[in-house]
């Protein structure tokens, strides 16, 4: 008795490339021999469909497009896929007219159909704004000899709510104690679990709990791809009844895998387990490669263009972007002012070369002289300061914009988490774009980034991950002893706005600024609890003060890539005009510009 698990990448809305994905592994998986297929939550629509659950049309023709896959598929194997079904019972207004489903098809028909039953509501989810909760225990029955194999269908957050796991805050229900009750052999669960740092490692030891303290394998088919902001991971996963685990997918990658089930010990027996990455810093980097490279290609773009000033934030997204595209794809432009450092030049030129992608050099100083020439019958008799300095950023952000328009470049903007979190950004300059591929990476992490990619590359440990500087290196070739030029990663950081200017004049020292950032936005601690660990109270003052005068800023950004339990987007969502003080001795009226430089 064999189950197939299909880690699959749907596009969001494309139900007829989605359901084919599922009818290629189904295929697979009869050529293997199983009996059942496994998919992901919401597959054929792909997960987070969103409002376009609210269009009628779309609903209807997803089951329409269920039944002509029931059709076409294996007539044999019995083929779990998700969908969004209708839910027959909703009539007035408010109750929702949908359940997040599962369909069993099979001998060219829907035979069952199972509802999710916890519907998550939280961070980047918003599953009550749709569906109805199913009721369980759901499970179906494979004829096996002389008896019926017990299968018990959950839908992602169902296995999410172990009281015990969680140390009791939870809801008191727990879909997969229901299923034990009723004695199913083997739980099944359809996945999109979105990925952020080491969550791979909570849901297998979730899992494993759940398998032990229920004496029930369990097999987990997880979404891969990235839609919009969020980066699938896959990881799928099977665990045996002690809780052991026997077999997992590739992360960051399409696949199939087949997991046999022991009809005589009940319980799955071993097969092929992928290695998780080996650290944090190729987990994210793998993680940012896909989403650039999904988002990239299912938005239609294949090219993309980035500001290169020679620092380490449009380092990093240039070599994201060349490992997700290919650096023929990618095209880097500076624009050097007459405040740009020399280095800023040499140092990005550095960088596309040893990344292999074309560059661009446009001067900004005359257009800057033209700005200044026509504002002064306005400007004349003020000082220079913010506005004059802030016009940079916004002539190269229109430059870039220009270029995308001209060639249908996507734009990547490069402001990394730090400086999104306490605006140390321009609104309609440098956070121009379509995607902000760093901005839940601090600035820190970039730092880790850039080091970890420069060892792998010095190493010559070859291919670090499927999807990642394996490829990278094999398109670029000439890679010797730095992909990041070592001087990008050793001067100061800098925003070159006005002559001398450092980050640090303006901000704490990054590694100060992330713990605090980390506390509050992670964490929700309080300033006594900062203080408590020993940062200076009026460092942290000041921090959430930027904080929350910025978030006018953040509300503007790009999509933000989401690597971190709490990235700004659909996960962070605080009121521009807002007038809650929190611990914040003083409402942040001041200017950014004084705040920043006080
Ligand atoms: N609540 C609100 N709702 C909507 N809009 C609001 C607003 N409050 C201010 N604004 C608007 O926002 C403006 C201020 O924001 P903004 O124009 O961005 O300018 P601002 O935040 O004043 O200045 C940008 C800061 O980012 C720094 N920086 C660091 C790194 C790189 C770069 C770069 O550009 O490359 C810049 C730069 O040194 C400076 O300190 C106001 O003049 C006003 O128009
Ligand atoms: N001289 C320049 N040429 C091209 N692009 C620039 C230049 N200066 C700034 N940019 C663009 O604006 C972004 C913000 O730049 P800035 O250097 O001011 O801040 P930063 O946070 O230190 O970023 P980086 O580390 O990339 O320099 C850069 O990442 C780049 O995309
Ligand atoms: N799609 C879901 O139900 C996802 C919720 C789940 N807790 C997760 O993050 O993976």
């Amino acid at each position: 008795m064999k189950f197939a698990i299909a880690q699959l990448n749907p596009t969001i809305g494309d139900l007829a490339h989605n359901a084919q994905q599922v009818l290629d592994a189904a295929r697979q998986a009869d050529r293997l021999e199983a009996q059942v297929l496994v998919t992901t939550e919401l597959m054929l629509c792909g997960y987070p469909p969103r409002d376009l659950l609210l269009q009628p049309s779309f609903i209807q023709a997803m089951a329409d497009q269920l039944d002509a896959l029931a059709a076409e598929l294996p007539p044999h194997l019995a083929v779990l896929v998700g969908y969004a079904a209708a839910n027959p019972k909703a009539r007035y207004h408010g109750e929702k007219p949908l359940f997040n489903s599962t369909a069993l098809l099979q001998g060219g028909k829907v035979q069952q159909v199972f509802h999710k039953q916890l519907l998550p509501t939280y961070d980047v989810f918003d599953e009550h704004r749709y569906f109805a909760p199913g009721q369980g225990p759901s499970s179906f029955t494979i004829p096996l000899g002389d008896w019926g194999l017990r299968v018990g269908v959950t839908i992602c957050e169902d296995l999410w709510n172990d009281e015990e796991f969680w140390g009791g805050r939870s809801y008191p229900r727990n879909p997969i104690a229901d299923l034990a009750d009723d004695h199913v052999d083997v739980v099944i669960n359809l996945s999109a679990s979105p990925y952020s740092l080491n969550k791979a490692q909570l849901r297998a030891s979730m899992l494993a709990h759940s398998a032990t303290r229920f004496r029930c394998p369990i097999l987990y088919a997880n979404q891969v791809g990235a839609n919009d902001d969020l980066i699938f991971d896959g990881t799928s996963m099977a665990f045996n009844r002690q809780g052991d685990l026997v077999a997992r997918l590739p992360s960051y990658q399409a696949g199939l895998a087949v997991v046999e089930y022991d009809p005589i010990q009940r319980d799955l027996c071993p097969g092929d387990i992928a290695p998780l990455p080996a650290d944090e810093n190729e987990a994210i980097w793998s993680a940012l490669v896909l989403g650039v490279r999904d988002y990239t290609h299912k938005c239609g773009f294949s090219k993309a263009v980035i500001g290169l000033s020679g620092g380490i934030d449009s380092a990093l997204v240039a070599a994201i972007a060349a490992a997700a595209l290919g650096p023929a794809n990618v095209l880097g432009i500076l624009m050097p002012s007459p405040y740009s450092s020399d280095h800023s030049v040499t140092d990005a030129l550095a960088l596309a070369q040893t990344l292999g992608i074309a560059h661009q050099t446009l001067a900004i100083g005359p257009l800057m002289a033209d700005y200044d020439q026509v504002l002064d019958p306005l400007f004349a008799g003020t000082s220079s300061g913010i506005a004059e300095e802030n016009i940079q950023s916004r002539i190269r952000g229109n430059l870039l914009m220009a270029v995308s328009n001209k060639f249908g470049h996507l734009l990547l903007s490069t402001g990394n988490k730090s400086e999104m979190a306490v605006g140390y950004c321009t609104l309609y300059g440098d956070m121009n774009g379509g995607l902000a591929v760093i901005a839940d990476v601090p600035k820190t992490r970039v730092y880790a980034l850039c080091e970890w990619l420069n060892r792998q590359v010095s190493s010559g440990t070859g291919p670090v991950a499927p999807v990642t500087l394996g490829e990278l290196s094999a398109q670029v070739g000439h890679l010797t002893d730095a992909l990041i030029p070592q001087n990008i990663l050793e001067k100061p950081p800098s925003a070159e706005l006005k002559p001398g200017q450092v980050d640090q004049d303006s901000l704490p020292p990054y590694d100060v600024l992330d713990d605090i950032l980390d506390r509050l936005v992670q964490r929700h601690e309080s300033v006594a609890e900062m203080v408590a660990a020993g940062h200076d109270a009026a460092v942290v003052d000041k921090v959430l003060r930027l904080v929350s005068r910025a978030e006018f800023k953040r509300r503007q950004t790009p999509p933000v890539l989401k690597v971190t339990d709490r990235a700004f987007g659909l996960g962070w969502r605080m009121p521009i005009a807002n007038r809650w003080k929190s611990e914040v001795k003083q409402l942040a009226t001041e200017p950014a510009e004084q705040l920043l430089e006080a």
